[in-house]
């Protein structure tokens, strides 16, 4: 294999108050690249003391970053986002190197993390206050949606930087300062956004990446008083604890978690779009996107013919290093997260489900997964009732469309759901009977920085995107005017 490019924005530091620094004891840990096993550099092991300093550093930097008029912060958002896309490659690269993606999904994950730095340009300039109709004429009432102060987010390692510019560029817009910190498997990633932020003369402190020990780094980032807001995207057990950390201080929170999407295939459905759809909703980031497809219900007269056709399509994905063109399939992020993927495969085999293709590690060995369809799942196995992350298809069958709702409500979390049909009274009663916070109706592709990314139950809280995004970034104050 030929030596891949050298990584420019690559930077063994962390980014607090405007400088580039190690850990207070020198420590640092290492970081690996997924498909290769490689040491791709280390990044300093940070922890409630350097998090405490960038704490303060972002207060110092919000009065004067707030007094800055939403034109002036959207113009350098929007060069921010400019430069992301000049300097696509580079970090597309480095995305595939510690994330594993295939080229090709890492340059979209560049462009979509570009597009909310340009979105949230223009939503912060349409951040509007309103007057109330007065009760007595003596007196005025004003709203203001003010910002809300120093922002903290913690982020995963799937898409490490569209979910950070997916909280950076909101935050930033509404006049905030914010602290980042990355997941231990992709910090360069998010530290390569923070030394984009000094080109286009972000001042020090109001963005600023800790890499480091995540219970240490997140719990002072939860306990500080002076953090005003949480943004967390993550496992929904991490998003638990999270809550509860910031109980003490009332943070504004913002949950991104797990879901359990249904995939719901009906017979007069357009069974081309439906695999189509089921390849892009199943297999992004082998599997390892939290809107992935992880239980395919498909009614009875189309399953045979709906399982056979997605075998045949999954049986032509190439599988490799998302260096290497042509990968359409790159590997899972370390060995736990394949090793959760095959016990959930061997219990569903267990219990009765049928192989029809994959269902072990791929012939490249490592983190590499071969992509798999089971059928005749039943809604007890595991991988039914557990987030897989990972490249699996199980297929339940289903009779009736009270039946599919039903199936696929049966869970804690409501992330995202997808329905193929062309009635469009099924489309609307089965859409508006889903227990999801994002469904795709003959689509598998449904995220976008203008719509509000997000789920319901246990799925988390809050909105992200869209024009919804912004509001978790401030604060309501009404002032009344009196004497007049
Ligand atoms: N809803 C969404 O938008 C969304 C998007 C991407 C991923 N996810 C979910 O994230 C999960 C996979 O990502 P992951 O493995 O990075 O999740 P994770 O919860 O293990 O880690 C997410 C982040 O939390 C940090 N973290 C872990 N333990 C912590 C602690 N005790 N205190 C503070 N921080 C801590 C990690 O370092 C990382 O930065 C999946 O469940 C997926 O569904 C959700
Ligand atoms: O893991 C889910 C992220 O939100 C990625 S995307 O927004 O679906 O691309």
């Amino acid at each position: 294999m030929s030596t891949p490019a050298p990584l420019a924005l690559l930077r063994e530091a962390a980014l607090l108050d405007g400088h580039w620094v190690q850990a207070d004891d020198g420590q640092t840990f290492d970081v690996h690249d997924p498909a290769t096993g490689q040491r791709l550099g280390h990044v300093p092991l940070m922890g409630a003391a350097e998090t405490r300093r960038a704490i303060d550093a972002a207060a110092r930097a919000w009065p004067a970053w707030r007094r800055r008029t939403a034109r002036d912060r959207g113009h350098l958002l929007r060069q921010l986002g400019q430069l992301m896309l000049t300097r696509s490659d580079e970090l597309a690269t480095l995305i595939t190197r510690e994330q594993g993606k295939p080229l090709a999904e890492a340059r979209s994950e560049v462009a979509y993390a570009a597009a909310y730095l340009d979105w949230y340009a223009e939503e912060g300039k349409r951040v509007y206050g309103e007057t109330i109709p007065t009760p007595s004429a003596d007196r005025r009432l004003l709203v203001f949606r003010e910002p809300i102060g120093v922002c903290a987010a913690i982020t995963p390692w799937n898409f490490p930087l569209a979910m950070m510019a997916r909280k950076v560029a909101p935050a930033l817009a509404a006049g905030n300062p914010i602290i980042v910190k990355p997941a231990e498997s992709t910090p360069f990633t998010a530290l390569a956004l923070g030394l984009l932020t000094e080109e286009v003369g972000l001042p020090p402190g109001l963005l600023q990446v800790l890499t480091g020990e995540p219970r240490a780094i997140g719990a002072e980032l939860c306990a500080h008083p002076t953090v005003r807001k949480l943004s967390f995207t993550g496992s929904t057990p991490v998003g638990r604890l999270l809550f509860a950390q910031s109980a003490s201080t009332i943070k504004k929170l913002s949950l991104e978690l797990g879901g359990l999407a249904p995939f719901i295939v009906f017979d007069d459905a357009d069974l081309d779009a439906a695999v189509e759809g089921a390849l892009a909703s199943k297999y992004r980031n082998a599997g390892q996107t939290c809107v992935c497809s992880n239980r395919f219900f498909v009614q009875t007269g189309v399953y045979d013919e709906f399982a056979d056709r997605l075998r045949e399509a999954s049986e032509r994905l190439v599988v490799g290093n998302g260096l290497h063109s042509g990968v359409q399939q790159g590997p899972l992020i370390n060995a736990v997260a394949l090793a959760k993927v095959q016990h959930q495969v061997d219990d569903a085999l267990a219990r009765g489900a049928r192989l029809l293709t994959g269902g072990k590690r791929h012939a490249l060995g490592g983190n590499f997964y071969t992509p798999t369809v089971l059928v005749d799942v039943q809604p007890d196995m595991v991988i039914a009732r557990e987030e897989t992350f990972g490249p699996v298809a199980p297929l339940l069958r289903f009779t009736s469309e009270d039946e599919a709702i039903a199936r696929s409500n049966d869970t804690e979390v409501g992330l995202a759901a997808y329905l193929y049909s062309r009635d469009i009274g099924r489309i609307f009663r089965v859409g508006e009977a889903l227990e999801a916070g994002m469904v795709g109706v003959n689509t598998g592709l449904i995220s976008t920085e203008v719509a509000p990314f997000g789920g319901v139950k246990q799925s988390g809280l809050g909105r992200e995107g869209g024009r919804q995004g912004i509001d978790d970034y401030l604060t309501t104050k009404y002032m009344a005017l009196a004497g007049l």
